[in-house]
């Protein structure tokens, strides 16, 4: 797992770097301008590129006058500097790297206070304006050249973070910021990058290592921490020669209603292809039909059987298109000691009789999207909030709370954070946390504790929509299509040939 830090943690990493290497802080903002082009001759491999680099006069603007004369070196000879000289202060990067760019053709334009900017004929603009140095909003002269740059509608590459937007976490939705299609940031994603108000100011982000001490950036303090494809092969245990049906735990996921019997399905289906044992089905009697024809594998439980099965089993998923049925279930469920997974109308029925949260037996896995969860636990004016009242609570309750969304984040009983970097818009539709909940119950079962269920169910969740979109672009994916990826995408992950 990745450690996630803040602004001032990398000025500290930044520090101690240049403090205890041979590296001077010069050559770092080399290395890194080094590897802003990297990334960036990828995506323009054409060296007729027309390129607009606009430079603030700190460090960041330091970055951009090093990009200019690393992509000209490189024959990208159509690439011009502005330089916005807005504010009285200048870092010693930065004009040294002024004085190695006047050795070059490049031309450069200064704007100074009041100054209006001409248009943009370049193709690409590259944002080097302000980074992780911001410390107030956006106004006057700056963001009247943000707003410029925006207006034309160029393709924005930003250098380490978009003009505007803050590093650490805490957003409005009315920040004004360069609005990026790429972003190329240093050593650590930044942690705004995860939250859903970033959205406007960034559409893809990319991280390159500028050789900051790795050893002790993991060692600063932070709650936040970024799950790795190297997670799910620690966390993961191979199945063993001799092991049978009876290894791998038994499932019990109580879902389904007349008109939502497809959410029981597809939890019951993810719940066989993520390796339980057994699976059985509590759904409605008028659901036997489709559930014998579609998941022959998959057993089913009526009302007369339920009060034997919750000794049976070795984990639960309850929720699922559950409707109002939720109420008298979760009673039998919270009897139980057993690990369970609770989603959808079991969270609704929760939200509804709050009491019940204090009933939950520790490290129950809750899984909300954001609606289900404000109506849990109070509306939120920000992520940052949202993220802020899940640790509370997974903490005080000893829950494990899973808050859905693009990036999930993943609230432990312990108080970290951790954010899953896996998924991507093709998976935003219906059922797609009905598969979840089958996936997390059948880790459940398989004997891997809550931490290590929801952090593999999680990232391969997302992994197997991501190889998907990988393997044959499609833009859009069926939630049944995931499930049947998962066995190819745990194997990849884990079983590399
Ligand atoms: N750390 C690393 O590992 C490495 C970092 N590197 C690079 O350094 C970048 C950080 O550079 P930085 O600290 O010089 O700050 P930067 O973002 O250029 O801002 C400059 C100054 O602008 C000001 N200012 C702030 N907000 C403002 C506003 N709203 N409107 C107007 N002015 C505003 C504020 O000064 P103030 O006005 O407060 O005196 C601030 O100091 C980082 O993003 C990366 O690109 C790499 O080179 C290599 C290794
Ligand atoms: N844009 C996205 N990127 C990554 N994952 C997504 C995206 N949209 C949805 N998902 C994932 O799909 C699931 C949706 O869950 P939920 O809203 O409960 O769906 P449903 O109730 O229809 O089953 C969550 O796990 C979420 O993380
Ligand atoms: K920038």
């Amino acid at each position: 797992m990745k450690t996630i830090i803040t602004a001032a943690q990398t000025r500290e990493a930044d520090r101690y770097t240049i403090e205890t290497t041979p590296i001077a802080s010069i050559d770092l903002m080399e290395h890194a301008s080094l590897a802003f082009v990297t990334i960036f001759m990828q995506l323009y491999p054409d060296k007729n590129t027309h390129v607009l680099i606009c430079s603030g006069t700190g460090n960041n603007g330091g970055d951009g006058l090093a990009i200019a004369r690393l992509l000209q070196e490189r024959s990208y000879d159509a690439v011009a500097v502005w330089i916005a000289r807005f504010g009285s202060n200048e870092s010693d990067e930065f004009a040294a790297n002024m004085a190695r760019l006047y050795n070059t053709p490049i031309p450069i334009t200064e704007f100074f206070p009041g100054d209006e900017f001409p248009p943009i004929p370049q193709r690409v603009v590259v944002d080097a304006l302000l980074g992780s140095g911001l410390n107030k909003p956006l106004q006057g002269d700056w963001l009247r050249m943000v707003q410029h740059i925006n207006q034309t509608g160029k393709p924005v590459v930003a250098v380490d973070v978009p003009t505007g937007l803050p590093a650490d976490g805490v957003l409005s939705p009315s920040e004004h910021t360069l609005q990026a299609h790429h972003v190329i940031s240093f050593q650590r994603p930044k942690l705004s990058f995860f939250f859903p108000e970033s959205a406007k100011s960034i559409r893809h982000f990319h991280v390159v290592d500028i050789g900051l001490d790795e050893a002790f950036i993991e060692k600063l303090p932070s709650d936040f921490k970024l799950i790795e494809p190297s997670d799910i092969q620690q966390i993961y245990r191979h199945r063993e020669p001799f092991t049978h049906k009876g290894t791998y735990g038994h499932a019990l996921i109580i879902a389904g209603d007349i008109q939502t019997m497809g959410a029981a399905l597809l939890a019951c289906e993810a719940c066989l292809y993520s390796g339980a044992g057994l699976t059985t089905a509590f759904i409605p009697e008028m659901g036997l039909a489709a559930l014998n024809t579609r998941l022959p594998e998959v057993m089913y439980c009526g009302v007369d059987e339920l009060p034997g099965m919750w000794n049976r089993v070795d984990a639960i998923g309850i929720g699922p298109g559950l409707g109002q049925r939720a109420s008298w279930l979760i009673d039998g469920v919270t009897h139980t000691d057993k690990p369970m997974v609770i989603d959808a109308d079991a969270l609704t029925f929760l939200s509804q009789n709050r009491e019940w949260l204090d009933r939950l037996p520790k490290y129950s896995i809750l899984t909300p999207h954001m609606k289900e969860f404000d109506r849990l636990f109070g509306a939120h004016k920000s992520w940052w909030d949202r993220v802020q009242t899940a640790k509370e609570q997974a903490v005080a309750r000893q829950l494990v709370i899973l808050l859905k969304n693009q990036y999930t984040f993943i609230a432990l009983p312990d108080g970290n954070l951790l954010i899953n970097p896996t998924g991507n818009p093709a998976m935003a539709s219906g059922g797609m946390g009905d598969v979840l909940t089958g996936m997390l119950t059948a880790f459940l079962a398989q004997g891997y504790p809550p931490h290590d269920a929801v952090i593999l169910g999680c990232y391969l969740h997302g992994a197997a929509g991501d190889q998907l979109v990988a393997d044959s672009n499609k833009v859009v994916i069926p939630a049944r299509q995931v499930v049947q990826a998962i066995p190819a995408t745990l194997g990849n992950l884990c079983h590399p040939r």
